[in-house]
């Protein structure tokens, strides 16, 4: 690399470099394994994709644990094991400070005939770039954390710190089991970890580096409406009855304006205020407009500047309408008045949204809707999900460290980002541990995670790898730094 500083970083990036084609070769063994957790019947493969990992951390030195999580109730009745999670760990050294790495195994479902251009279980190289289910998400990640612990091994160079894994294989499924599972750990496996780093998301650029320190949290919601017990002729029953698909178009047609405003009263109120400080945040964010309009096909967005954009990403909460469950959507006609639809719909939560508050706000404001309509229809609104939003502070040392070691790998600073989307274990893991959480992405803007033709560029990769040992030997070093200073004060 160009921008190394050291003769230690020179000679690890000498050794990456000459091993790419190997760590690429790694990842086309994981991508070819259909660990899909959404589907049931590709279980086994997810239990045998998490094995893969845990023979992969043994034989870089790692004591390894397989934690069974029990089974899950599917919605036929019937209990599926699920997978074994890994704990694992390398160097117990008092002296030096241990980071916790978390990633997933298992990955989106993904069909060649959804649209593929290869094979997304066969991982295949085009113009630079590596295309295959989970090459981004999150098994490229995984590997490159494997593949720089593999490069001190085999240079014989110290690590610079004590390092944790929990890596599962049931987060694209709701990560089953997860939290429970940190809380049961709090008091050992992560009794002595001094910082937790994710890495399983992406930059807001194709090109620039990224440091994300938040991510909004979600609510979901289902409305239901009813009639009756069964569907009905609309030829017989249509035009004398209050139908439930007009009464739930209508209430899931008030929540948003067409500016994109969430109607619902009140939800607005808790939202941090925008401070000058943050607004600087934006400016020197590196954000290609015409970019991420090109990368989701959409002609016009709701705003046009980059801050605009960014703030209702980030910052300001959104309200998304997904499916409706009962609704004829095959392709023809059919004259049918389905007697009971079920609408879901999700509001993203941003700091400092009380999730109670907006699953009252909600209910309130879908049945004043409802009983405005005079439907005898029954309504029922619920919320099926939710997870709080997260903010790190990006002063602590882990954000300095991953600054420093992206500056010496990739020669520039990095974008300090949000992501819109939610990866509820930052937050589970900052509730329940209190450590510094950080994410630290490798994967570019148009990675295409959970869409078709999902790929990780060769780049990005063997970056990556160089980043997350760079990252070991920043923190190594900025730690005991850190240690000797506090020891001078109580000597003084
Ligand atoms: N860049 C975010 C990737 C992780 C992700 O897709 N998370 C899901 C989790 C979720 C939230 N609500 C229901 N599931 C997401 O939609 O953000
Ligand atoms: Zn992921
Ligand atoms: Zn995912």
């Amino acid at each position: 690399s160009p921008f190394a500083s050291s003769g230690l970083e020179n000679q690890i990036f000498q050794y990456i470099d000459l091993h790419q084609n190997q760590f690429i070769e790694s990842l086309k063994e994981w991508v070819a394994v259909e660990s899909d957790s959404v589907q049931p019947r590709l279980r086994q493969e997810v239990t045998r994709m998490v094995e893969l990992t845990a023979d992969r951390l043994q034989s870089l030195g790692a004591t390894v644990e397989l934690v069974k999580l029990g089974s899950q109730k599917l919605p036929d009745g019937q209990s599926l094991l699920l997978p074994p999670l890994i704990l694992a760990e390398l160097g117990k050294d008092p002296q030096k400070p241990t980071v916790c790495f978390y990633g997933h195994v298992d990955v989106q479902p993904a069909k060649k005939e959804d649209g593929w251009k290869t094979d997304p279980f066969t991982l295949t190289e085009i113009d630079g770039n590596l295309y295959g289910r989970g090459a981004t998400d999150d098994k490229g990640p995984v590997l490159a954390w494997i593949n720089a612990v593999e490069a001190f091994r085999a240079l014989k160079i110290g690590m610079p710190v004590n390092l944790k894994f929990i890596i599962e294989g049931m987060e694209e499924a709701g990560s089953l089991g997860l939290e429970e599972l940190i809380k049961a750990e709090n008091q050992h496996f992560f009794s002595n970890v001094d910082y937790i780093v994710i890495s399983d998301n992406l930059w807001i650029s194709i090109r620039k580096p990224a440091l994300t320190y938040g991510t909004r949290g979600n609510t979901c919601f289902f409305v239901e409406v009813q009639c009756g017990e069964r569907d009905l002729h609309s030829g017989t029953f249509g035009g004398i009855i209050h139908e439930p698909m007009t009464d739930l178009i209508a209430l899931l047609g008030s929540l948003v304006d067409t500016s994109g405003r969430i109607l619902i009263p009140g939800i607005y109120d808790d939202v941090a205020s925008l401070t000058e400080e943050e607004k600087k945040l934006y400016e020197s964010i590196e954000f290609d407009l015409e970019e991420y309009k090109n990368n989701s096909g959409v002609q016009n967005f709701l705003y046009d500047t980059k801050e605009g954009i960014l703030m209702h990403l980030w910052r300001y909460p959104s309200l998304s309408i997904h499916g409706i469950e009962g609704a004829f959507h095959e392709p023809g006609t059919k004259t049918v008045i389905p007697a009971r639809v079920i609408g879901k719909f999700s509001i993203r939560q941003v700091p400092h949204m009380n999730i109670s508050i907006v699953e009252h706000q909600v209910i309130h404001y879908l049945e004043d809707v409802f009983s405005k309509r005079n439907s005898p229809n029954k309504l029922k609104v619920s919320m099926s999900m939710s997870a709080m939003p997260w903010v790190a502070d990006v002063n602590d040392p882990l954000y300095t460290a991953a600054r420093r070691a992206i500056k010496t790998v990739f020669g520039e600073d990095p974008d300090m980002i949000r992501d819109g989307g939610t990866i509820p274990v930052a937050r589970t893991f900052q509730n329940i541990t209190r450590k510094s959480v950080m994410m630290l992405p490798i994967g570019a803007a148009d990675a295409g995670e959970h869409s078709q033709n999902e790929k990780i560029s060769r780049h990005n990769y063997i970056q990556g790898t160089k980043l997350f040992a760079v990252f070991f030997l920043e923190i190594g070093k900025l730690h005991r730094q850190l240690q000797e200073a506090s020891n001078m004060k109580t000597t003084n």
